[in-house]
């Protein structure tokens, strides 16, 4: 019997790095959770304990601080494609780099009216996510966000599905559509990641609001196109969104009724839906997706 090597990768996880750019009065935060990942020719760590081409974990995480001091940030996307083009030209062994960053957001805090220039409010929970793959000078950028909660009280029904003797739940042509997106998307392009962002965000949400939901898949695939529809460099974009149901209460027992009035915010289980959609003449992906979680 032989015994092989397999993919192998290793870095820094979860590395919390708070930039402040202090260079105007009104100060500029950016809170990242960065991981680093690297890969290469390291057959010999792995097989005989040789760490010559092993550029240590801790050196990897004082790299993101010591970057952050020395170029500053910017966007999620560029500080990535700085790290990771540093990590592949660092050690001749490491020949590629994930790089995936988490931002967190936090907002002016407003004092009778006036945006403080220095004091912050953390914001949701929502995240502003890139995830870099580097292979030499190869490099495939995906950009997206998490947790963005949306909810709709109208404009939402679920009718026609199949029945069967498990089946109980009621044709409802009013409910409440919420959901919590994560979504993804890669550029056929390089992108203005800066300008791109909040305008795709904007897009996600407006379409949430606009499109008449005959189901949340329905309403995923207009998410997306509408997207692929509005920005030229987006050559692919991938949706996770849980349907956070809202059962309407059942008031009979008090002699009340309750037309759509009061819910039950469900917590589990929870419908799951989840969809690649991208344009026909998208580029191949390359390693863009390679080891990205949570998704078909
Ligand atoms: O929008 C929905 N899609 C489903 O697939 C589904 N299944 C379910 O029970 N409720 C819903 N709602």
């Amino acid at each position: 019997m032989g015994i092989v090597l397999g993919a192998n990768q290793y870095g820094k996880a979860e590395v919390r790095m708070v930039h402040v750019d202090k260079s105007t009065p009104t100060h500029v935060i950016t809170d990242l959770n960065v991981t680093t990942q690297l890969r290469g020719d390291l057959a010999a760590a792995h097989l005989v304990g040789d760490n010559s081409a092993v550029l240590p974990t801790d050196t990897q995480k004082n790299t993101v601080y010591a970057f952050a001091r020395q170029y500053g940030v910017g966007t999620p996307e560029d500080f990535a494609l700085l790290l990771g083009r540093h990590f592949v030209n660092s050690v001749p062994e490491i020949t590629g780099a994930r790089i995936a960053i988490d931002a967190y957001s936090w907002d002016r805090i407003t004092v009778g009216g006036v945006e403080q220039p220095t004091s912050f409010v953390r914001g949701s929970g929502e995240r502003r996510t890139t995830i870099v793959q580097l292979d030499g000078d190869d490099f495939w950028v995906v950009s997206g966000l998490s947790d963005l909660v949306v909810l709709k009280t109208d404009g939402s029904e679920f009718v026609g599905f199949p029945k069967d003797q498990y089946t109980t739940l009621p044709e409802e042509t009013e409910r409440i559509l919420a959901t919590s997106v994560t979504a993804r998307w890669r550029y056929s392009d390089e992108a203005a990641y800066s300008e791109i962002y909040a305008p795709i965000r904007k897009t996600l949400i407006e379409t949430f609001s606009t499109t008449y939901s005959k189901a949340l898949q329905q309403t995923l695939y207009a998410m997306g196109s509408a997207v692929l529809e509005q920005f030229s460099e987006v050559a692919e974009i991938r949706l996770s969104m849980p349907n956070k149901h809202h059962y309407v209460w059942n008031m009979e027992p008090y002699g009340l009724d309750n037309p759509y009035i009061v819910f039950q915010a469900g917590d589990r289980p929870y419908g799951l839906i989840e969809a690649v959609v991208s344009k026909d003449d998208a580029p191949p992906a390359g390693r863009a997706w390679d080891g990205v979680p949570g998704f078909v």
